[in-house]
């Protein structure tokens, strides 16, 4: 059967865009659910008047977006909140992320890019296939650290709030390790997933 809706997750740092960015190279349509998360709660944002009707106007910033660290306030001192903050975001976030799916067409390879897609659970219906990119944390670590700057502390944080590697790995139709993989043999690997998945001609 020729696959027409990849998963695509993996830890943070563990290459998840740059595989992404390599299946769009080969003609994939991407559908990035980070980037839709954040596009929504930005000024004019569709989840905006919802999050001020629940939360108040003390959530929204000067130019009409989440004010994320107002919220983040919010939901550690209140357990409910974080569930009520995901009750308006999630239905949304789906909405826009099968909208960008279908505008892609049926004959279109679409990857949506899920941090948290063995987390969330509702995904495995939505893709024919899921694709882990794996990588030990220490790789993760040095990889955030020079891409982001971050502190040790802070990636290590992100890390332990995600699934483990091995959860990921279970949930996973295929792994990339992309471990001592140069650039151009992580290219190659995706090629090969390509041609397998997406070129072959029975649907
Ligand atoms: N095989 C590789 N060789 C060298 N650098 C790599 C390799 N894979 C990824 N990188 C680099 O590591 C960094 C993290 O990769 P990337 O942004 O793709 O990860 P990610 O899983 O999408 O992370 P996040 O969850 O934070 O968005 C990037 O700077 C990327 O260029």
């Amino acid at each position: 059967m020729a696959v027409r809706r990849i998963g695509l997750t993996g830890g943070i740092g563990s290459g998840k865009s740059t595989v992404a960015g390599l299946l769009v190279a080969q003609g994939a349509v991407l559908v990035d659910t980070d980037a839709i998360a954040r596009s929504i709660a930005l000024p004019g944002g569709i989840a905006m008047p919802a999050l001020e009707a629940a939360f108040g106007p003390g959530v929204i910033d000067p130019a009409g977006g989440l004010d994320r660290a107002a919220m983040r306030q919010i939901v550690f001192a209140d357990a409910g909140a974080k569930a009520r903050l995901e009750s308006i975001l999630h239905p949304l976030i789906g909405a826009e992320t099968q909208r960008q799916a279908a505008a892609a067409g049926e004959d279109a390879v679409v990857v949506f890019d899920v941090p948290l897609l063995v987390e969330s659970g509702r995904w495995r219906a939505i893709v024919d296939r899921v694709l882990v990119v794996d990588a030990t944390e220490e790789t993760q670590l040095k990889r955030v650290i020079a891409r982001s700057g971050w502190a040790p502390e802070a990636v290590k944080a992100v890390i332990a709030q995600q699934a483990p590697r091995r959860a990921r790995r279970a949930a996973a139709d295929a792994v990339i390790y992309n471990e001592s993989l140069t650039l151009e043999e992580l290219a190659q690997q995706v090629r090969g997933f390509w041609e397998r998945w997406a070129k072959s001609s029975t649907r």
